[in-house]
């Protein structure tokens, strides 16, 4: 079975907050993208909402809840009363934790799942009290008392960061080493009864040997990529590309 696709609005978000004007919607892209057939929206709501705002989640939020039922919104972030507030009221079908300190530039690493155990029980034990899936952003070489701890939060998968494998570029001999790394992970995860999700800086070309290496990931979602191709190719045949890249 392919991964599933979730595009992630955030760089559609920064184009739009460079003027004080509604173009390009992140709605309509999403609107785009969902009927090219892919499975939901992901957005990173970050404290200082240098992209996604808070108010693009209820208008998100409805365009699913009206017009594709069947898909899905993930929403990613640091687990601060106020991004779980935030969550809350939008009802995500997924919620992604990452570790991110507000002035990241961008999500560069998983969690300590050992150090942070407790935290992210009790944050795991809240979201899915609101009925959310909960994915844990995790280091693409995680061990496996890392990935034990992961599981004994009780979240229902972890997201690979595919960061260092997305940098490989055409350093072949690197990407195989990152991919060697990111199935053993995916494999203790599995092994564990954790979901495999995947994210950061994946892209037509390096999407395949992924899904090779990973043939039971569940999801990936992808945006700063997609949206680079969507400049040039339009949004829905971006979003057709990125699906053929998966096997769908
Ligand atoms: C968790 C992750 O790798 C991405 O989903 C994240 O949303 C990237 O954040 P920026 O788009 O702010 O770089
Ligand atoms: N979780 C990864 C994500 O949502 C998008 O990451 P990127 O494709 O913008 O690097």
């Amino acid at each position: 079975m392919p991964a599933e696709l979730s595009v992630n609005l955030n760089a559609v978000a920064i184009l739009r907050n460079r003027r004080d004007l509604p173009w390009p919607s992140v709605v309509d892209m999403g609107r785009i993208a969902l009927r090219a057939g892919a499975h939901g929206l992901t957005v990173h709501p970050r404290p200082d909402q240098r992209h996604i705002r808070f108010s693009d989640l209820p208008a998100l939020r409805q365009l699913i809840d009206e017009e594709f039922p069947q898909d899905e919104f993930n929403i990613e972030g640091y687990p601060t009363e106020a991004f779980l507030r935030l969550v809350a009221a939008s009802r995500p079908e997924q919620v992604t934790l990452v570790p991110d300190d507000p002035s990241q530039p961008t999500s560069d690493h998983g969690w300590d799942f050992i150090a942070d155990r407790d935290m992210l029980t009790s944050v795991v034990a809240q979201l899915k009290e609101h009925g959310a899936r909960v994915s844990l952003f995790c280091d693409p070489d995680a061990s496996q008392a890392q990935l034990e701890a992961a599981k004994a939060t009780g979240a229902d998968r972890v997201e690979l960061y595919t960061g260092p494998y997305g940098a490989c570029h055409d350093d072949s001999a690197r990407a195989s080493k990152e991919l060697e790394s990111l199935k053993k992970t995916a494999g203790i995860a599995e092994a564990l009864g954790l979901g495999v999700n995947a994210g950061h800086d994946l892209t037509v070309a390096n999407l395949p040997a992924l899904t090779r290496a990973i043939p039971n990931m569940a999801e990936v979602s992808i945006g700063h990529g997609l949206t680079a191709d969507a400049l040039e190719y339009g949004m829905a045949e971006t979003v057709r590309r990125f699906r053929t890249a998966l096997g769908q």
